[in-house]
């Protein structure tokens, strides 16, 4: 039997993603997806994934699954970490870039965050996933948020200049939403 996952997230970009990754436990999953405005707090990654997963599953009544994703700059102390939306929003591509500038070190790590409820007033269950990489001027697609401006570790590429299977091969939401679904399966399993 497939297990049911609610996702609530208005990002087509992370659930495009989503998808595909599980599509590789074939017929594991049973996802749907459902957009709800919450609010998102000021805190810590964690912080913040666990409230806002909270939140969804007081609204929704019932289990469901949130992500959080956060762009983390060495240089300043990790900031803007899970403020990166109103960053990204404000200051685009070249603002993101020109923070960095007066700074010799250029490295980032983006960080997904996904949070799991079993229902209202459960306690959240976070899966952490992180990828290295370093902030450079915008090359590739302007598909998918910061996408263009974040090249990964060694590998002389952007998100944006990989396709979908290789971005979803190494990066920090393929790395979070794996631990979710093993967690799920030795759920499933246990019943
Ligand atoms: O409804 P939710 O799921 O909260 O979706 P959101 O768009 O509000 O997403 P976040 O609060 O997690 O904010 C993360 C920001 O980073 C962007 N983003 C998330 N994942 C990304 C990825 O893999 N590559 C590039 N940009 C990404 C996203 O578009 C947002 O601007
Ligand atoms: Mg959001």
């Amino acid at each position: 039997m497939s297990t049911k996952l609610l996702f609530i997230t208005g990002n087509a970009g992370k659930l495009r993603e989503v998808k595909s990754i599980l599509a590789s436990s074939a017929g594991a999953f049973d996802l749907s997806s459902q957009d709800l405005d919450l609010p998102e707090i000021q805190g810590t990654t964690r912080e913040v994934a666990a409230a806002k997963v909270k939140a969804a599953a007081e609204a929704i009544g019932g289990p469901c699954i949130t992500e959080d994703t956060a762009l983390a700059f060495s240089a300043l102390g990790g900031l803007p970490g899970p403020y990166i939306k109103a960053f990204m929003g404000n200051l685009g591509h070249e603002g993101l870039n020109k923070m960095l500038v007066g700074f010799e070190d250029k490295s980032a790590t983006a960080i997904c965050t996904f949070a799991y409820s079993a229902g209202s007033g459960s306690e959240p269950i976070l899966f952490e996933g992180k990828t290295e990489g370093k902030i450079v001027p915008a090359r590739g697609p302007k598909n998918f948020g910061w996408d263009p401006i974040f090249e990964v570790g060694e590998t002389g590429r952007t998100y944006a200049e990989m396709d979908g299977e290789e971005k979803n091969k190494l990066s920090h939401r393929y790395k979070a939403l794996d631990l979710l679904r093993s967690y799920l399966l030795e759920q499933s399993e246990q019943k």
